[in-house]
């Protein structure tokens, strides 16, 4: 059976941030990932983990301004330094939650720039950060997103990832297949597990219902069906990762409307 983390910036948004771990471990869950822990002292995250036996599964590297609307650094020429300063920061905090996995956003395309004029800055960035990480443990993923959500974004397709990665050539990078997007880019997604998962170099899944991001059981997509493929074909392939709940809840912020909208996890997890 997939283990679920749950996504700690999308699920319970009715609690605050700091409080969203005990809610996930009283549903179940064993590990949490989230996209920024940077607004608090990892020390405190970590003390979060301990106190309700999570796991700290993935996060994110520092986006550059993303307020502002910027959404990673990676491809960006002239930003280096700042990528760099970010994936430091990142690795720390890997270090004080014990967390073996970090996702690198990619960016957007600048204005006037197309994806080949900015390929060799992207695979530069990507290569020196495994450099860094490899001494922590630490994966560095890349995740295809779709242009509906993040319009301009530089990376979009399951092909483009696993080609940039022979590219990049480092061990500890890999790719997080995110099945929301890419039902909404490519579909096709049994055959694209059963093509990538035994090639070792997806590390990380994601799921969400298509096309409204709600739970997996609502939408266009059969998860228990593709749930059963990647049990069969990580069994075959020594695949023992984590799937990542990054959806908005149906309910929104109404009390307990996550816990509510979990019926799809207690039906799978009773073997439903
Ligand atoms: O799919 C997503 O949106 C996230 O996994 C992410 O890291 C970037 O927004
Ligand atoms: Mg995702």
């Amino acid at each position: 059976m997939p283990r679920f983390a749950a996504n700690l910036s999308m699920l319970y948004p009715e609690l605050p941030f700091l409080e969203r771990f005990e809610a996930a471990a009283k549903d179940g869950f064993e590990g949490v990932e989230y996209l920024f822990p940077y607004e608090h002292p990892p020390q405190e995250l970590a003390t979060r983990l301990k106190g309700n036996g999570l796991q700290q599964v993935l996060f994110n590297a520092p986006p550059g301004d993303f307020s502002a609307g910027e959404r990673g650094l990676a491809c960006l020429p002239g930003r280096e330094e700042q990528f760099r300063t970010g994936l430091a920061q990142a690795l720390e905090y890997a270090q004080v939650l014990q967390c073996p996995r970090v996702h690198v956003m990619a960016g957007l395309i600048p204005t006037g720039r197309s994806k080949s004029d900015l390929r060799a800055t992207y695979v530069e960035n990507l290569r020196w950060a495994a450099k860094q990480a490899q001494p922590h443990a630490v994966q560095l993923l890349i995740e295809p997103i779709n242009t509906r959500d993040i319009p301009g974004f530089f990376l979009n397709r399951q092909d483009e990832a696993h080609g940039l990665l022979d590219e990049i050539g480092e061990p500890n990078v890999k790719v997080q297949m995110d099945l929301y997007h890419c039902q909404i880019v490519e579909g096709d997604l049994a055959t694209k597990i059963r093509r990538y998962l035994p090639t070792g170099r997806v590390d990380h899944f994601q799921i969400a219902g298509v096309p409204q991001r709600h739970e997996p059981d609502t939408g266009e997509l059969d998860y228990g069906f593709l749930f059963r493929v990647i049990d069969e074909v990580a069994a075959a392939s020594r695949w023992n990762g984590w799937v990542g709940c990054e959806y908005r809840p149906a309910r929104g912020a109404a009390p307990g409307g996550t816990s509510e909208g979990l019926g799809w996890l207690r039906r799978w997890r009773a073997g439903a």
